[in-house]
């Protein structure tokens, strides 16, 4: 019998996360979609005749962000259950379990900067996990002339004047894409961040590797498990149902999203890096031209000749990592197609 509860058969595994299971799971559903799993949290759905779409779901990759993991739990659930019939591939994952089961961001190491083989520099169990994700997207996505999509869910540590928001990864000059900025939209992600330059992270990984239209997909505050209110990801639900269903959307068309630039990536370089705003301030509060937004010894991070919003501030993160970004209203010269 295969566990319905990926989240607690997950759990389950405790710490255990870059090994196999002791014993491959494997299940057909009534629809004649094949539903196996090897490794703990990795969950790989291949429908009987695929539709023209790989979709790769992730939440976990930061443990402690449990909304999203308790909405792919309860999507894996109904999808075993034959509540909607499953017509995409679909990989469904729980980044970093052993940090689920702590209830922790992380054990040692921020797993979103260990994509694009930044694993390789170093030890331990979420290095070795990311290698397993990386391997695990790309063996999903081995199939030519597809249409890839990764959607990686997480929720954001400050309260934010926008609760939902994503952030498009670097395209490398490629097109944005308005027709997954109104995906977004009609998920309820009423806000966009392009970005502009490569990183380590998951989505960037999907988007760099395998030309996905990729997503990092930022869906309210942290909170234990349990605490969430999965009310507020209802739309969110509705379109991936929509989406793994292959069947149009029945939303109305959304409001038009709001777009940013990321301005500045602030980098922590020193131990005497301090951000010069109170600890609770919310992303996308504004500052004006030339405010301080942190001190770094001697370096000194000014907002620069517009407005900028700051997201995601965090002076707590290991040295040489994004400790801030800024971003402005998207300018004129971007290519959407
Ligand atoms: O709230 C925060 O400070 C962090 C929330 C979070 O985990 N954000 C992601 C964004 C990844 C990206 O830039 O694509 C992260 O920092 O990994
Ligand atoms: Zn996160």
């Amino acid at each position: 019998m295969f566990d319905t509860d990926m989240l607690q058969h997950t759990l389950s595994q405790g710490e255990r996360m870059a090994a196999p299971l002791p014993q491959r799971l494997s299940h057909t559903l009534a629809d004649g979609t094949h539903v196996s799993m090897q490794w703990p949290g990795i969950l790989w759905v291949e429908p009987a005749s695929p539709a023209e779409h790989d979709v790769v779901l992730s939440a976990g990759v930061h443990g402690n962000e449990t909304a999203p993991i308790e909405l792919l739990n309860e999507l894996v659930t109904a999808l075993l259950e034959g509540q909607f019939s499953c017509r995409q591939r679909l990989l469904v994952l729980f980044g970093n379990p052993a940090a689920m089961c702590q209830g922790q961001r992380e054990l040692k190491l921020n797993m979103n900067r260990l994509f694009c083989g930044a694993h390789r520099r170093y030890e331990g169990e979420e290095a070795m996990r990311a290698a397993l994700l990386e391997q695990t997207v790309e063996a999903f996505f081995a199939q030519p002339d597809r249409r890839r999509c990764h959607y990686d869910l997480h929720t954001a540590i400050r309260d934010s004047r926008r609760e939902k928001f994503a952030v498009y990864p670097f395209r490398h000059g490629r097109p944005w894409k308005r027709s997954q900025l109104a995906f977004l939209a009609r998920c309820g992600v009423d806000t966009a961040l392009l970005s502009h330059a490569p990183t380590t992270t998951f989505s960037y990984f999907s988007s760099d590797r395998f030309d996905a239209d990729a997503f990092t997909v930022e869906l309210g505050k942290v909170r234990p498990f349990g605490q969430n209110d999965l009310s507020r990801l209802a739309a969110l639900r509705q379109e991936l149902v929509a989406l793994l269903s292959h069947r149009q959307s029945e939303s109305s068309p959304p409001a038009p999203i709001t777009v940013f630039d990321v301005a500045q990536t602030i980098i922590k370089r020193s131990e005497a890096f301090r951000l010069n705003f109170a600890d609770d301030t919310a992303n996308f509060t504004e500052f004006k031209p030339g405010a301080l937004l942190a001190q770094d010894g001697e370096l000194a991070h000014r907002v620069g000749e517009q407005t900028e919003a700051i997201v995601f501030p965090n002076a707590h993160v290991a040295l040489g990592q994004r400790a801030c970004l800024t971003v402005v209203p998207v300018g004129d010269e971007q290519p959407f197609e």
